[in-house]
């Protein structure tokens, strides 16, 4: 579990993370949906350690965490046993049939030889959810990672990601401003609003409640910086 406790990060005179006290890890998958511009790649980043906050305090259980992003970000002059060859190094670990196991993983066997510019988007993707596994990540952290593939890819990937955190017990952080990709992903969702977290929802039998969807929309709906109206959940 990790607690972040009373959490404000500014940039410049923008208020961006506004004294936001969230815990994570007590669901597999927990989404973190809001506006564009509320904050949620922020928090993220934060989450990850990529990013110090201004105030506020960290507990964080989660020791090893691993980062995709909406971009693969892989090497391009690396193949792609290449590019996880690398990842495994920074996880101390020399063994080369992890490589292998982790691209099963991603249903992508055989395609260790080819450059990054060689594979679709899809594919250069599911490599950098490979690359992450192989960090053996006590909670992975996903930022929008399906948004630049084409619809059909995109539900490949969300499918793959559900059985992946059923068979290996992984924790997720998932943001997304996607509501229906957010809904079935994850077993908990977080609506953040202005920097904070407005709305939280577990899921239960497989089941959002009804009028989620309607409570968020409303909360999606408002521009930011007019939250006092929000009713918290
Ligand atoms: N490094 C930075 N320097 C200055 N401002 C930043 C920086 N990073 C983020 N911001 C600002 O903080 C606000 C929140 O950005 P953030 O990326 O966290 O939002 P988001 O909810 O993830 O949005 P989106 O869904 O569009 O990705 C934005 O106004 C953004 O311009």
């Amino acid at each position: 579990m990790t607690i972040l406790k009373n959490i404000t990060r500014r940039f410049g005179d923008q208020v961006v993370i506004n004294d936001l006290t969230v815990e994570l890890g007590s669901h597999p998958v927990t989404a973190l949906v809001g506006a564009s511009g509320c904050g949620k790649s922020t928090l993220l980043r934060i989450v990850a350690g990529l990013l110090t906050c201004d105030s506020g305090v960290i507990d964080a259980n989660h020791k090893n965490m691993a980062v995709v992003f909406q971009e693969p970000r892989l090497l391009p002059w690396l193949d792609v046993r290449e590019n996880l060859a690398l990842a495994l190094s920074r996880a101390h670990n020399s063994d080369p049939q992890c490589i292998q196991h982790a691209l099963g993983q991603v249903h992508l066997a055989g395609i260790e030889q080819k450059f990054p510019r060689e594979l679709s988007g899809g594919m250069a993707q599911r490599v950098s959810i490979a690359r992450a596994l192989l960090q053996k990540p006590d909670i992975l952290l996903m930022d929008e990672p399906f948004a630049a593939l084409d619809a059909i890819t995109r539900s490949e990937l969300q499918q793959m990601l559900i059985s992946l955190v059923a068979q290996e017990s992984l924790q997720c952080l998932f943001v997304t401003h996607d509501l229906n990709e957010a809904e079935l992903i994850s077993n908990r969702l977080l609506v953040m609003h202005a920097g904070k977290i407005v709305a939280s929802f577990v899921k239960r039998d497989g089941q959002y409640p009804c009028s989620m969807s309607a409570d968020i929309h409303q909360y999606l709906n408002q521009s930011l910086g007019h939250n006092e109206n929000l009713s918290h959940h």
